[in-house]
C-alpha cells in the first residue's frame, strides 16, 4: 500500500512509450533504458506486451531478470493466453513482477471493438483478474477508455476485479479526452461507490491527446489516485502520455499546494531523456518543459539581467536538479580515460570496459577534429558506437565529389558478411549519390520514408546527425542515425544502421536465411 502521501511512479516507456509510431526498441536498447530507469528510481517499470511477440516476450523477461529494485510490469488482454505468457516472462522478478491486465468498459468500445455485453465484459475481467492472481497478488486490472464509461458500470467493474483480487486499480484516459475537473469527479465517484476501493491503489494513466495529460494526472492524485502512469519525454501511443519528467517535477516544485512525494531521483531525468532519445531517434522539441533545450535557457535581456541579480527571479527549479549539469572538466584531445568515463557516468552511460574502448577510441577521433568536445558529442559518441546493432553492412571508406559543376558521385567501400565491396555511382547530390551505392551494395528495397540531418552543437567544427526512416519488407517504419563531422558521412552510416537493423531483425526472426 501506498503512504497517504506518496506517489507510486510507474512507468511505460517500454510499453506505451514504444507504441509511439517508430519507437519499438530492441532487447539491447530495452535493457539499456530498464537500467536508466531503476537508476531514476521509479517503482514500477512496465516492460511489454507479453504476447505481442516472441521478441517483446524476451525483452519483458530480460528486463525481469536484470532490473533489482523496480516492479516490472507485463501487459495482457483479459484472457488466459495472454496471462499465461505475461506471467512466463514476469516469473523472474519474482514477487516484483506484476501482471497488468486490460479490458475496456466504454460502450464505444464493448459494442463495436469487443462486441461484448456488459455482463460479458465483466465476467471476462474478474476471470482475468482471478488467473493472474493465481500467479501472483501483484496484479493490476486496467478499464481501458474508462472515462468514457457510463459511471455505475465502471464503479461495478473495479468493486467486483478488487474482489477478484486486483491490488492496483488503474482509470486510464485512453483517448485523452477528459479535463481536471472531469477526472476529478470520476475519481471521487469510484471512491464513493466502491465499496471496497480501500483494498487497492487508485492509478491514473492519462494520454495527451488535448495537451492535458499531466495537469489531468495531477487532478486524479489531488482527489485520491496514488499511482500515475507515465513515459519519458511524454512518448507514447498518438499524441503521447503524461510526461514522468513534468509530472514529478511538477510535485517537486510545488510542494506548498501538492504535498506529494516520489522517489524518483530527479538528477537523473536529463540522462534518461537523452538516452531515450537517442535510442528512439525521436527527439523533444526545443521548449518542451524539464528536458527541451531551452527549458533552462534565458534569452531576454530582462530576464537575464533578473536572473543574474537572483536566478529564482526566473528559475523554479535549479538545472542541476534534473540533472544538468556545467561540466567543469573540458573534454579534448588532451583528456584521458578518468575523465572521460567520469564524465559518461555523469550522462547517464554505464559502460563495459570493452565499450569504453570503443567510445574513447572515437573520442579521440573526434577530438583531433574539432576543438572541444560537448555532452551532445558524447551522447552522439556512445549512440553511434555502443548502442549500434550488430553489424551485416560495414561501411569501411567512402569519398563524395559533388559541388554546383561536376555530377555529384559517390564511391563507398563496405564490408558485407567479412568480404569487401566497392562501387561508385551519380545521383542528383551527395546524399542521394551515396544512398544509390550503398543500395547497390546492399541489394537493399527498403523505400526510404525520411531524411532529416542536423548538427548536434553550434559551430562549423560540428558533427553532423542525421536520421534515416527506412520501411522494411514486412511494413515496420525503421529508424537509422549516424554522427560524423563530415555530414556526408553522417548520412551513409544512418542509412547503414537503418538496414543493419532491418538485417539484424530478418536474421532473428529467419535464422535460416
Ligand atoms: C490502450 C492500449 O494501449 S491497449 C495496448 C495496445 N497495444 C498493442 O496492441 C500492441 C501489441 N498488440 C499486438 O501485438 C496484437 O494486437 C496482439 C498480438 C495483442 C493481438 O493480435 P491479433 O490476434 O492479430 O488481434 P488484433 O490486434 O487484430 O485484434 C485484437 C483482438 O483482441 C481483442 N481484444 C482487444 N482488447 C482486448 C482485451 N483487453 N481483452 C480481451 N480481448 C481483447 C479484440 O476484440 C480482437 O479480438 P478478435 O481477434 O477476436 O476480433
Ligand atoms: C492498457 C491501458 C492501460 C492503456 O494503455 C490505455 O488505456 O491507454
Ligand atoms: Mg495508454
Amino acid at each position: 500500500m501506498a503512504q497517504a502521501d506518496r506517489i507510486i511512479i510507474f512507468d511505460t516507456t517500454l510499453r506505451d512509450g514504444e507504441q509511439s509510431p517508430g519507437a519499438s526498441m530492441n532487447i539491447e536498447e530495452k535493457i539499456r533504458i530498464a537500467q536508466q530507469l531503476e537508476r531514476l528510481n521509479v517503482d514500477v517499470m512496465e516492460a511489454g506486451f507479453p504476447i505481442a511477440s516472441d521478441g517483446d516476450f524476451e525483452a519483458v523477461k530480460k528486463v525481469a531478470q536484470t532490473v533489482k529494485t523496480a516492479q516490472v510490469a507485463g501487459l495482457s488482454r483479459s484472457n488466459n493466453m495472454d496471462i499465461d505468457r505475461a506471467w512466463d516472462a514476469l516469473k523472474y522478478a519474482g514477487e516484483r513482477g506484476r501482471i497488468h491486465t486490460f479490458i475496456a468498459t466504454s460502450d464505444i468500445h464493448m459494442q463495436y471493438k469487443l462486441k461484448m455485453s456488459e455482463q460479458q465484459v465483466l465476467d471476462t475481467a474478474v476471470a482475468a483478474v482471478k488467473r493472474a492472481a493465481g500467479y501472483t497478488p501483484n496484479v493490476e486490472f486496467s478499464a481501458e477508455d474508462a472515462v468514457r464509461t457510463r459511471l455505475p458500470f465502471l464503479a461495478k467493474v473495479i468493486k467486483a476485479v478488487i474482489e477478484a483480487g486486483a491490488t492496483t486499480v488503474n482509470i486510464p484516459d485512453t483517448v485523452g479526452y477528459t479535463i481536471p475537473s472531469e477526472y476529478s469527479e470520476i475519481i471521487h465517484y469510484l471512491k464513493e461507490h466502491v465499496s471496497n476501493i480501500d483494498k487497492a491503489i487508485i492509478s491514473v494513466h492519462c494520454h495527451n491527446d488535448l495537451g492535458l495529460a499531466v495537469a489531468n494526472s495531477l487532478a486524479a492524485v489531488q482527489a485520491g489516485a496514488r499511482q500515475v502512469e507515465c513515459t519519458i519525454n511524454g512518448i507514447g501511443e498518438r499524441a503521447g502520455n503524461c510526461s514522468l519528467e513534468e509530472v514529478v517535477m511538477t510535485l517537486k516544485t510545488r510542494q506548498d499546494i501538492l504535498p506529494f512525494e516520489t522517489d524518483v531521483i530527479t538528477e537523473h531525468i536529463t540522462p534518461t531523456s537523452k538516452l531515450l532519445s537517442n535510442i528512439t531517434g525521436i527527439l523533444v522539441q526545443p521548449n518542451k518543459a524539464i528536458v527541451g533545450a531551452n527549458a533552462f535557457a534565458h534569452e531576454a535581456g530582462i530576464h537575464q539581467h533578473g536572473v543574474l541579480m537572483e536566478k529564482t527571479t526566473y528559475e523554479i527549479m535549479t538545472p542541476e536538479s534534473v540533472g544538468l549539469t556545467q561540466n567543469k572538466l573540458v573534454l579534448g584531445k588532451h583528456s584521458g580515460r578518468h575523465a572521460f568515463i567520469d564524465r559518461l557516468k555523469q550522462l547517464g552511460h554505464d559502460l563495459t570496459r570493452e565499450e569504453i574502448e570503443k567510445a574513447f577510441v572515437r573520442f579521440k577521433t573526434l577530438a583531433d577534429m574539432k576543438k572541444e568536445i560537448f555532452d551532445e558529442d558524447l551522447d552522439a559518441i556512445i549512440a553511434d558506437e555502443v548502442l549500434r546493432v550488430p553489424e551485416t553492412f560495414v561501411l569501411q571508406q567512402m569519398n563524395v565529389s559533388s559541388g554546383s559543376f561536376a555530377a555529384p558521385t559517390a564511391t563507398v567501400e563496405l564490408v558485407i558478411n567479412g568480404k569487401p565491396k566497392k562501387t561508385a555511382v551519380m545521383g542528383d547530390g551527395p546524399v542521394d549519390a551515396t544512398f544509390k551505392a550503398i543500395k547497390k551494395l546492399t541489394k537493399s528495397n527498403a523505400p526510404l520514408l525520411s531524411f532529416s540531418v542536423g548538427a548536434i552543437t553550434g559551430g562549423t567544427d560540428a558533427q553532423g546527425e542525421c536520421t534515416v526512416r527506412l520501411q522494411s519488407e514486412d511494413g515496420r517504419e525503421v529508424l537509422g542515425q549516424g554522427a560524423h563531422p563530415d555530414i556526408i558521412v553522417a548520412s551513409a552510416k544512418a542509412y547503414l544502421n537503418a538496414l543493419n537493423k532491418i538485417a539484424g531483425h530478418t536474421k532473428r526472426t529467419h535464422p535460416a536465411l
